[in-house]
């Protein structure tokens, strides 16, 4: 709906390019990754619309509501310092589901990065040539991001360099469904090892993911962005090889 979107916001569809805003080097959060920083509210804003993953798995489908309306807006922020690159998120969500037992979910969030071009499956990479990085906060533990890198379904790993930091609240709202999670999470600008992105390069491609607890959202099934969004971070490719 048009009408709801606030001016400030840009709508982003899959295939657009957003810019990387550049914080000057005087200027601070109070806390690094605060999802709640005056800062965030004079940086562009844009919102992207995210859909259920496409079921690929057998036990997915299973689980897969076809009829259920399951699109939801992704709002998010692109920022960096000399040092360090910064991606906020926030989305709506009426119940803050923190859990994971045997009949509930926990929430959770995550953006995806290809690591060699937009021609990878943005569905979690096409194989080892064309793999991905992956940082994923979830809401059971709101300090901590996992730094993830997969090359296609299945072969999800940690790596090694777990140098992405990150800290997501939850703010509710007298009505239920105006409440949202904010999350931002952070790396310094230098990637370590081949399958952290790198922020020296003109275009990265992203995808986000989001999982909504209370939809039983888990591994496969979740909400995402359908191919990729192209992320300008305003350094030249030819001066920087
Ligand atoms: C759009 C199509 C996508 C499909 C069909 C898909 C499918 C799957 C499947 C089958 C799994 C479970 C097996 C495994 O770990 O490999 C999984 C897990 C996972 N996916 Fe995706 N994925 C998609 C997009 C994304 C995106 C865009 C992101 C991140 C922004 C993402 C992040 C993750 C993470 C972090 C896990 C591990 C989840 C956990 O441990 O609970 N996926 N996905």
């Amino acid at each position: 709906d048009p009408a709801e979107i606030n001016p400030n916001v840009t709508e982003i569809k899959p295939g657009d390019s957003v810019e990387v805003a550049r914080l000057p080097d005087n200027i601070y959060l109070r806390t690094q990754d605060d999802p709640d920083d005056i800062i965030w509210d004079r940086l562009p804003t844009y919102r992207t619309e995210l859909f259920p993953a496409p079921p690929v798995h057998p036990s997915v489908k299973l689980r897969f509501d076809e009829g259920a309306e399951r699109s939801k807006h992704l709002y998010f922020q692109v920022a960096r310092t000399s040092e360090r690159f910064y991606v906020r998120m926030h989305w709506k969500d009426a119940s803050q589901d923190s859990a994971t037992t045997v009949d509930s979910f926990r929430d959770g969030v995550a953006i995806q990065y290809a690591l060699n071009g937009a021609d990878t499956s943005y569905m979690m990479g096409s194989g080892p040539e064309k793999p991905v990085n992956i940082w994923y906060w979830r809401a059971d533990d709101e300090q901590q991001v996992e730094n993830l890198a997969a090359g296609g379904y299945g072969s999800t790993s940690s790596l090694d360099a777990q140098n992405v930091t990150g800290i997501g609240s939850y703010y509710p709202e007298s009505v239920a469904q105006d409440s949202e999670w904010r999350v931002v999470m952070s790396r310094p600008l230098a990637s370590e090892g081949e399958h952290e992105v790198s922020f020296d390069q003109a275009q990265v491609p992203v995808a986000f993911a989001v999982w909504q607890g209370s939809d039983n959202e888990r591994d496969g099934n979740k909400r995402v962005t359908h191919t990729w969004i192209m992320l300008d971070t305003g350094v030249d490719d030819e001066s920087s090889s």
